[in-house]
């Protein structure tokens, strides 16, 4: 160890900041994709480690508040969740530092591979399983996602799949995406307690999650059918249609191939009041013992 390590007090969080990166540690390869928000890179973190660089361009997240919350952020550690290994906040634009998932965002992940997968139902449900785990994770302390949806979990080696940018939403300043009436706010992920009255709780992230698990399973379509796979959910439909249709409690369709007792369980994810929704830890069970029946 360095030698202020020494004399660095118990708790080695306060002698320096564990969150912090030193960008000099870090080596920036090709770019991954972008958004409103900057761009991803791929990169190298003390030579050896793999790392995702999210470049935040300046004026879309309020940063100061996201930098308090990183210390947070990297205290969640979970197999199922993309770790956040800390931020470099001391000059502009800030980089937030995660683990590298090398097969990118799962919605593009089953739109890229939907051919094998679609005859694949247990590996469409072991992906479920693997992000509800990392849900009831989170669940278990507290955290609300906000924007839990296909495009926002990653693949990784083996099938591994976890859930990324959790709580990351918070610090987005673009108020089309923050108020419900925004046109990029995710309304076909959001309850009605959320479409009326921004009201986000775990169990909103159970609704999200059950219009993950149709993301999912619209992969599912048998082989003589059109392929379809990640299909937007309620399609075409304008956001103030599917507000209606969320209001009137009508809800999205089994996706062609997707086995019943599968669907039965996703529709317990869009019970009009958050109350009657199962929580996640709850729903790791039903997930499990359905696969079993499934295998
Ligand atoms: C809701 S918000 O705050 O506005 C918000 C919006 C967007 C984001 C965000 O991070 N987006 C974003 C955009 C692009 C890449 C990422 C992104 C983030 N990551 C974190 C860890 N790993 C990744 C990763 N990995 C990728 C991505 C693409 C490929 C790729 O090129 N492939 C083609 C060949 O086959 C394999 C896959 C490979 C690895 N991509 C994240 C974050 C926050």
């Amino acid at each position: 160890t360095s030698p202020c390590d020494r004399q660095a007090p118990a708790t080695a969080g306060l002698s320096h900041d564990k969150w912090e990166i030193d960008p000099h540690e870090l080596m920036l390869l090709e770019e991954l994709g972008s958004g409103q928000f900057g761009v991803v890179r791929r990169g190298r973190w003390r030579g050896s480690i793999d790392v995702a660089v999210k470049m935040m361009k300046e004026g879309t997240m309020s940063e100061d508040d996201f930098i308090e919350e990183a210390k947070v952020m990297t205290k969640l550690q979970h197999t199922n969740l993309v770790q956040l290994y800390g931020v470099c906040s001391k000059n502009r634009p800030i980089f937030i530092v995660t683990e590298y998932m090398r097969h990118g965002s799962l919605l593009n992940y089953l739109r890229r591979h939907k051919q094998s997968l679609n005859s694949n139902q247990d590996l469409l449900l072991d992906m479920c399983i693997q992000v509800c785990k990392g849900m009831a994770y989170l669940e278990r302390h507290n955290y609300i996602h906000r924007d839990l949806a296909a495009r926002n979990c990653l693949v990784g080696s083996e099938n591994t799949v976890k859930v990324a940018d959790f709580g990351l939403a918070r610090y987005v300043l673009d108020d089309q995406y923050t108020s419900s009436g925004g046109t990029k706010f995710p309304i076909k992920w959001a309850p009605p307690e959320v479409l009326n009255y921004t009201r986000f709780s775990s169990k909103s992230d159970v609704w999200a999650y059950g219009v993950l698990m149709w993301e999912v399973f619209t992969c599912g379509v048998l082989m003589w059918e059109v392929f379809t796979c990640g299909e937007m959910p309620y399609g075409r439909l304008k956001n103030s249609e599917v507000v209606e249709k969320v209001q009137k409690g009508i809800i999205l369709e089994k996706p062609k191939g997707c086995d019943k007792e599968v669907y039965e369980i996703m529709k317990k994810c869009w019970h009009a009041l958050p109350e009657n929704r199962p929580s996640f830890r709850n729903f790791k069970e039903q997930l499990a013992s359905v696969s079993q029946k499934l295998l």
